[in-house]
């Protein structure tokens, strides 16, 4: 037991973690990215949490619990791929993750394709509106931006939308494509920071300029520093504010976390990675944390996939406070 003494400043059960595991890869066409979950949890994640971490695990880390939600039949619509599908899962998933952070447990989701953070962070922030009538921020840690709407996407992978749809960027009326996502379950473009960027499509660029959204790229992290660029970018959200922090393990550079579907050179190092996490962890407001898009099946070779679950491991730890003193 030797869990940080950071106070909790929003959660009412800071012991408590809400665990929720989603091997879930139709956000994009790569098999393996499924299996991550149980790759970070067969790897001593959750046990080391709570035996070193002394936190209590609650929730549900069987990891096929959504297979359920596939339909027969899911045809593209409005260029997106298998809609349906990830449409039902987020559906679940925010659900679940509202459960776990309307109870005020810290909400931890194992990914799974980042398609995910449609139903985690919409979970949250309608949590956080109920219980605290606040309006969460997001950092999202990732060398993409995944704020493509449907028609600007080129790829029609959805895993490349999420942050469209949890702010409203992009919207449908059926609720079985995305309708069920309501106004008090969206994320303010204000409350959004990003922090890794470097391959960022040419209407995704357009869309962060016109919304002027928050950005610090990897241009920004070398000339600043990351302590520097983890102030300005706490400073944006301001000190009273819930966090969920969604990490991409592809923000970190391919060197460290080969086992991706879409690597890109010139990344985080595991420190800077850390480093984030643990400053993130230090501000007391962490009210959620995604780890998504770790695909062990990838890797060039075994060592490259084990690396990459060791990477997304030390994150959360982080995350949770391990490495401070
Ligand atoms: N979560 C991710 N790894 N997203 C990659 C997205 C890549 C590209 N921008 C797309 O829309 O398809
Ligand atoms: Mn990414
Ligand atoms: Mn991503």
């Amino acid at each position: 037991m030797n869990r940080s003494t950071v106070e909790s400043r929003f959660l009412s059960k800071p012991e408590e973690l809400g665990v929720t595991a989603v091997g879930f890869s139709g956000g994009q066409p790569k098999a393996g990215v499924d299996v991550g979950p149980a790759a970070l949890i067969e790897s001593g994640l959750l046990t080391e949490i709570r035996d070193e971490l002394g936190y209590k695990i609650v929730g549900d880390t069987a990891v096929n619990l959504y297979k359920d939600l596939v339909p027969t039949e899911d045809p593209d619509y409005r260029g997106m791929k298998n809609p349906l599908t990830v449409s039902a899962v987020n559906r679940r998933l925010a659900d679940q993750v509202y459960k776990h952070a309307s109870e005020g447990r810290l909400a931890l989701t194992l990914g799974g394709d980042h398609s995910i953070a449609i139903g985690t962070v919409s979970g949250t922030a309608r949590a956080i509106r109920e219980r605290l009538n606040r309006e969460i921020a997001v950092i999202w840690v990732d060398a993409h931006a995944d704020i493509n709407t449907p028609e600007g996407s080129d790829s029609g992978n959805i895993h490349g939308m999420p942050l469209a749809f949890v702010t409203g960027l992009a919207k449908d009326e059926r609720e079985e494509y995305f309708g069920w996502l309501r106004d008090d379950m969206r994320l303010n473009l204000r409350k959004l920071v990003y922090i890794g960027l470097r391959d960022v499509d040419a209407h995704e660029k357009q869309i962060l300029r016109d919304n002027g959204i928050k950005a610090f790229s990897m241009f920004d992290v070398d000339r600043h520093g990351i302590g520097r660029v983890m102030e300005m970018a706490l400073a944006h959200i301001g000190a009273d504010t819930p966090i969920h922090l969604s990490f991409d393990v592809d923000a970190l550079d391919p060197m460290w976390a080969p086992s991706t579907g879409t690597p890109v050179r010139g990344g985080l190092t595991l420190r800077e990675g850390d480093y984030i996490c643990e400053a993130v962890h230090l501000t007391g407001q962490l009210v959620a944390i995604d780890l998504v898009e770790v695909n062990p099946s990838l890797a060039a070779t075994e060592a490259g996939a084990n690396e990459t679950v060791r990477a997304g491991c030390s994150l959360v730890r982080c995350a949770l406070g391990d490495t401070l003193l």
